[in-house]
């Protein structure tokens, strides 16, 4: 079968990313690419990797437009998603690659992102425990926030297993191509290179209110994550060291036999060998989760870091990912397993 889909937010990091994907994807035509400001824009000039689809031009982001394809994913701004869907009809493919409908609780949507909550759709992050089976046949996805797959896959077979406290830390450093394409001071090459920095410390990323939510549903009480942050100086890529307080009684052999059972039929994990930690080169380009976990006796604690790439599952990858699922295609299909590095 041959699905026609539609880019929304084409000129954009994740736009750019889904369509390097769909353009090995089998099953799928490209149909309408659309920008906002850059509509009437070839989109070779703006996303020149994108060989294929170079000489398409953008057009601006509505209904109309969307209107006609099998499946159209939305990469657009927080807030814009909801209108559009609703336009689109309910047999429609709508995979959201913004927030509008990651959140179950109107109330910390509300705290969090401070508009009225749209709704809550299924969960795209099939590896986590009952999402897979809510995605089958769905017409609707919430992909998940880039920092809250790492974080989640990296702790859930943890609590899962009763093996962590319900309070996380976590520290996750980032590439800039997660905060999107738009200038923004503070991301310019000049401060960028050569520096570290924290952002969002202190409780106050919007991504927690995520995270609190998926470690929650699965340690079955309330998880709180303190979470940090931290812009690198390169362009993909999340490495997430996330650590809590073993459970009484816990041993490393325990932690690693944990995730090597929660993730041994997962086609995307990677529980790598003992010794050998994960690295973002590792998973460039890739759809994979690289994890590694150790058991520190002396801090009584659980360390569990793990590597993505944002643009791939993080969020396009994740989202072709749950878009074959939707249609009851093989879930890996299209989907690079294999990275780019060095
Ligand atoms: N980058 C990442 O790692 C991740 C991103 N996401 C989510 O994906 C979505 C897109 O992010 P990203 O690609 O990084 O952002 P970019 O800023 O790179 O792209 C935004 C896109 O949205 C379009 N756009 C902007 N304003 C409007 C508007 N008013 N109406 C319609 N379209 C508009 C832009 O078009 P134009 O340029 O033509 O104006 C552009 O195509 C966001 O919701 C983001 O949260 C999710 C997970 C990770
Ligand atoms: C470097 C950087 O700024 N990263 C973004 C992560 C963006 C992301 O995953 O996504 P959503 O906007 O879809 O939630 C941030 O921290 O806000």
């Amino acid at each position: 079968m041959t699905v026609r889909a539609a880019v929304a937010g084409a000129s954009g990091y994740a736009g750019g990313e889904l369509l390097r994907l769909l353009s090995g994807h089998p099953d799928v035509e490209v149909g309408a690419v659309t920008g906002h400001s850059h509509a009437g824009q070839r989109l070779g000039a703006l996303q020149p990797h994108l060989a294929p689809y170079a000489d398409r031009v953008l057009e601006e982001t509505t209904p109309e437009v969307l209107r006609g394809h099998d499946v159209v994913f939305l990469a657009l701004p927080h807030g814009q998603s909801a209108a559009v869907a609703e336009a689109l009809g309910e047999e429609v493919l709508v995979i959201d690659c913004g927030a509008d409908f990651r959140l179950a609780d109107a109330a910390a949507w509300e705290r969090w992102y401070g508009t009225p909550h749209a709704g809550t759709w299924p969960y795209g992050l099939p590896e986590l425990p009952g999402a897979r089976a809510a995605l089958r046949g769905t017409r609707r996805v919430a992909v998940p926030g880039c920092f809250p797959t790492a974080v989640s896959l990296a702790l859930a077979p943890a609590y899962a297993a009763g093996l962590a406290l319900p309070e996380a830390v976590v520290v996750a450093t980032t590439g800039t191509s997660g905060a999107g394409k738009a200038l923004k001071p503070h991301l310019l090459g000049s401060e960028v290179m050569g520096s570290m920095s924290p952002y969002g410390v202190g409780g106050t990323h919007r991504h927690t209110p995520e995270m609190v939510q998926n470690l929650t549903a699965v340690a079955g009480e309330r998880v709180s994550v303190s979470f940090t942050p931290v812009l690198a100086p390169m362009s993909r890529g999340i490495l997430a060291t996330c650590t809590a307080g073993a459970a009484p009684g816990t041993t490393g052999e325990q932690l690693r036999a944990a995730y090597e059972k929660a993730y041994q039929d997962e086609p995307f994990v990677t529980v790598l060998p003992e010794g050998q930690w994960p690295a973002t080169a590792s998973v460039q380009g890739a759809n994979g989760v690289h994890l590694q976990m150790a058991y520190d006796a002396d801090a009584g604690r659980i360390v569990v870091v793990g590597a993505i790439d944002n643009l791939t599952k993080g969020t396009a990858g994740g989202a072709v990912q749950s878009m074959n699922l939707a249609l009851g295609l093989d879930e890996v299909r299209g989907l690079p397993a294999v990275g780019v590095a060095p």
